[in-house]
């Protein structure tokens, strides 16, 4: 057990404190208490949006090279600190230390790339239809962002919704999710080490009352959220009632598809990493497994063994492969999910089972479901765990008519070697993101990240797209 943490919020630029009613748990051993947290609500997040609000025009006006030195120098205090940052972001969220660790990297860079994006604000000249007459087009800071991050990447999501907002000028408001304010905290401790003046990020914890209250509050400019379909919904509902800028990122259903030619060792562990590891806990997860009649029964048995050889446990032990779920509720779903598709028909290959462990965790056994048809709710409904489901298809084409048969579409991803079928599976798979030989989750942090139908909505995050949400073009006309 190592040290229980208190937690404030940051509101201008220091530490409030609160009653410290609320907890985070370790999740790989419920008896450790990793912090204790206030409970903030709409007051606080009034105070925060006030904060925000004074400090824009100071932060807007900022050269851009102020912008680059703090987003900079908070990379390079973050990626110093990795090993300690990602060992409480494992012990908070239950990924494996090396997942931890790789992610606070990860958040790091992505503070460095957008530091170097300040510098990079892009505006045109364009010809006017008129003579004389010169047209510029400026991006401008928008005002004040409210940011609703969800558990699953508690470190690199704030990053990546912070960086690109404070870049290009804006202010924030940041609400981490319940299960893992500390990690989060962190990254803003860090931010106002390097420098960032009083107001320019402010975060407030607590639950869905505070992502309500920013979503309600008329002084914040827009929103950023990512989390589940049905919260989503509503946060797009509340902001454009308002006409307040908002962006989703949302679930996902990820189809892996593996062709008849595919060497199978390799599509074996492609799907491995795609649906198991972060405990499954990704968007971007391989869910379903569309596997063509050729090679299925080979691919399903050599998974099966990979799958059981898994190492589950405590999160912090370096021999654990895979940690357990982020929340009781977490744990649960997925063993709903795995009876749902036995109720549907479909065959457990391995897993399936209630884990017991030598100590309190929320742990859950990785489990391979084979049989399950395209329709069946194991298959068109977000489990968001260590849960895979493989259908038998006789050709690409099926192969494609199901993968693009959801509601959803993040990630998609083929394993083939014939380029035919991989170049029509770029074009035609309707997903914001498609993977050749490779896997659906784990992507690079330096491009546009976002999916398709209702996994997301609005603009794109990362890479050179976050411009397009964190900014305003004013367009100029001059005559001499
Ligand atoms: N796309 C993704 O990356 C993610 C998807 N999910 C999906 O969501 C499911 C449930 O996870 P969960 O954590 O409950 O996701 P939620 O969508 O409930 O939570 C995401 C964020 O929204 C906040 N929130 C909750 N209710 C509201 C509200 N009414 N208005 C504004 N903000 C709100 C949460 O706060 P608080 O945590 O305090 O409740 C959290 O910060 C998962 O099983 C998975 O399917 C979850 C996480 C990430
Ligand atoms: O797969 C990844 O690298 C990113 C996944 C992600 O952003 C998410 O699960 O929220």
């Amino acid at each position: 057990m190592t040290d229980t943490l208190e937690l404030s919020h940051w509101i201008g630029g220091e530490k409030v404190g609160g009653d410290l009613s609320g907890e985070s748990l370790n999740p790989s051993d419920t008896r450790d208490v990793v912090a204790r947290t206030p409970k903030g609500g709409a007051a606080e997040v009034d105070q925060a949006v006030q904060a925000a609000r004074a400090a824009f025009p100071g932060w807007a006006d900022a050269s851009p090279e102020v912008r680059f030195d703090v987003l900079d120098r908070a990379g390079s205090l973050l990626m110093e600190r990795a090993p300690q940052i990602g060992r409480l972001l494992s012990r908070e969220e239950g990924k494996t230390l090396p997942e931890g660790i790789g992610e606070t990297m990860r958040a790091a860079r992505v503070l460095k790339y957008f530091a170097g994006e300040a510098l990079r604000v892009h505006g045109q000249n364009l010809a006017s239809t008129r003579p004389g007459v010169e047209i510029q087009t400026y991006r401008q800071p928008v005002g004040v962002f409210g940011l609703i991050t969800p558990w699953n990447f508690p470190i690199a999501i704030p990053a990546w919704k912070i960086a690109p907002a404070i870049a290009f000028g804006n202010t924030v408001v940041i609400k981490p999710a319940g299960p893992t304010p500390a990690t989060a905290e962190a990254l803003i401790a860090i931010l106002h080490e390097a420098g960032l003046p009083k107001g320019v990020v402010n975060l407030v914890i607590g639950d869905g009352d505070v992502g309500r209250a920013i979503v309600a509050h008329p002084g914040v400019d827009g929103i950023s959220f990512t989390g589940s379909q049905g919260v989503g919904a509503g946060v797009a509902e509340g902001a454009m009632k308002r006409q307040a800028r908002v962006q989703l990122e949302m679930g996902g259903k990820n189809p892996l598809i593996v062709l008849d030619d595919a060497n199978l060792e390799r599509a074996v562990n492609i799907a491995l990493d795609g649906s198991f590891f972060a405990t499954g806990q990704r968007c971007t997860a391989s869910s379903r497994l569309i596997v063509q009649d050729g090679i299925h029964d080979r691919f399903v048995a050599l998974l099966a063994e990979k799958v059981a050889a898994l190492r589950v446990g405590d999160a912090l032990d370096p021999n654990t492969q895979m940690g357990p779920a982020v929340t009781e509720a977490q744990r649960d779903v997925s063993y709903n999910y795995i009876d749902i598709a036995k109720d549907g028909g479909g065959r457990i290959v391995t897993g399936g089972e209630r884990l017991k462990f030598d100590k309190p965790g929320w742990y859950v056994q990785p489990t391979l479901i084979a049989d399950t048809l395209p329709d069946a709710r194991i298959n068109t409904e977000e489990v968001f765990g260590p849960v895979a489901s493989t259908i038998r298809v006789a050709s690409y084409e099926e192969a494609l008519a199901v993968a693009n048969g959801v509601e959803f579409g993040l990630s998609a991803g083929i394993v083939t070697q014939s380029l035919k079928y991989a170049r029509d599976f770029q074009r035609n798979a309707k997903a914001g993101m498609t993977m050749v030989n490779l896997a659906t989750a784990g992507v690079d942090y330096h491009v546009p990240f976002g999916g398709t139908k209702k996994s997301s909505y609005g603009p794109r995050e990362q890479g050179f797209a976050a411009v397009e949400f964190y900014t305003q073009i004013k367009t100029s006309y001059s005559a001499s």
